[in-house]
């Protein structure tokens, strides 16, 4: 048989195991659901919509919540003649105004693939700079009043926007203040909590008059989610019973994220499919789980470290010294020491201490390194640790260093070599 055929062993649909698959129902969500549903039940009423802002971290079913409960609202709302509700869906990653926010949905309104283009394909998109806001904003709000009825404006990951939020303020308040034939409610979704907190009062009245929180999942609720998942997108009996335990333990421990739960399964079931395909057993296992973590972790820190300089691929390097040696989590004081020591060794010159303070807080922004906050006997300090296992960033830094062999020797003799 050639290299491309349709023999699987373990998958029956990888789709469904993918991060835009739809499910059926969202599981261990019902709360959220109804509180979310109640904030929508006006639209049905034919009353002004609420605002609502939804906030909780990566992966927690803001999105799917939305999609599924948006659906069935329209459903509803065409059961009623009285109520003509029409959706606008934005994602504003890439716009970090209001501005751009506002140029976008007036682009997407307008774009020929939007069901409400009829009402405005007289109307050119607009170019993303050169005007002023106001004319934008005007543009905006011409374009909903064409469209009219009730409309549901959706900006995921509207954090993007960081302070400049004038839209959040403005876009709800239309309606009343310009008079518009218009019922208009916003729904923000945000996985930053720093910009919620941040919100200028205004925006925070108007914005997040209903406000709900999609907490991180347990270990638990993400085993239910990921069985789910499995039963349709596996084929029966190939699952060894360990493994969702262990994918669930993984993704709560660290983020209780649904989407990385999927992430780890999909990757061990395609580590397991190819063992299969060599004439292995047509199962996944425990250790295809820790081999996809591995792998995983490996990719991320492979990932962070294309935005390193090698600067910081030193201080990374310091760090997984430091962790081989069990001294981590360590204090930036004594990693600054290890670091100018381990850039001598290397005949190169190690860089000022704020320089390498902003190093290590770049890596715990890309998830390598974590910061944890000590109090000691002198007051608070800051510590770092690795995010990912040792063995993943050695394999990632042996790419840029060559062998690396005697830190993993070091890390043998401590007994931290995961
Ligand atoms: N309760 C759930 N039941 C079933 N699948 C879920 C559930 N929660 C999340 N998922 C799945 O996890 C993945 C990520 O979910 P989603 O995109 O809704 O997260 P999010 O909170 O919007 O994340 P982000 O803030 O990164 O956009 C999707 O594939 C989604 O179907």
């Amino acid at each position: 048989m050639g290299r491309f055929n349709r023999e699987s062993f373990i998958l029956q649909d990888k789709d469904v195991l993918r991060d835009d698959y739809q499910p059926e129902t969202l599981e261990e969500r019902d709360e959220e659901l109804d509180e979310y549903a109640a904030a929508l039940r006006p639209v049905i009423q034919g009353w002004q919509p609420n605002n609502v802002f939804l906030y909780g971290v990566t992966g927690v079913g803001k999105t799917a919540a939305t999609h599924d409960l948006l659906e069935e609202l329209q459903k509803s709302a065409e059961e009623y003649d009285d109520v003509d509700l029409n959706v606008i869906e934005l994602n504003c990653t890439g716009c970090t105004t209001s501005y751009q926010v506002a140029v976008n949905l007036v682009n997407e309104i307008r774009s020929p693939s939007h069901p409400l283009t009829t009402v405005s394909s007289s109307r050119e998109p607009m170019s993303e700079t050169g005007y002023q806001q106001k004319r934008i904003f005007n543009e905006l709000y011409n374009d909903l009043e064409s469209i009219g009825g009730t409309i549901l404006v959706v900006l995921d990951e509207i954090d993007n926007i960081g302070s400049d939020d004038d839209i959040l303020y403005e876009l709800p308040r239309a309606r009343s203040q310009l008079d518009l034939d218009v019922k208009i409610g916003v729904i923000g979704i945000s996985n930053d909590f720093k910009f919620r907190e941040n919100l200028s009062p205004k925006v925070k009245d108007t914005l997040c008059e209903e406000e709900i929180l999609f907490p991180p999942y347990d270990a638990n609720e993400l085993r239910n989610i990921l069985r789910q998942r499995a039963d349709i997108a596996l084929h029966s009996d190939v699952l060894e019973s360990d493994v969702i335990p262990l994918c669930a333990a993984f993704s709560a421990q660290d983020s209780g994220s649904a989407r990385q739960a999927l992430r780890l399964l999909r990757k061990a079931a395609d580590i397991a499919e190819n063992e299969a395909m060599a004439g292995g057993e047509a199962k996944i296992t425990e250790e295809h789980v820790r081999e996809a973590e591995h792998q995983i972790q490996r990719q991320q820190v492979v990932e962070g470290m294309h935005s390193l300089t090698r600067q910081g691929q030193y201080v990374l390097l310091t760090v997984c010294q430091l962790a081989a040696e069990g001294e981590t989590p360590e204090r930036t004081k004594l990693i600054y020491q290890r670091y100018q020591k381990i850039l001598r060794n290397h005949g190169t010159d190690p860089l000022k201490r704020r320089r390498v303070h902003d190093h290590l807080s770049d890596l715990s922004l890309h998830g390598i390194l974590r910061l944890v906050d000590s109090t000691g006997g002198r007051g608070n300090y800051n510590e770092y640790e690795l995010d990912v296992s040792l063995s993943s960033a050695l394999d990632a830094l042996e790419s840029e260093f060559g062998d690396l062999t005697e830190i993993r020797e070091t890390a043998k003799r401590h007994q931290v070599l995961d």
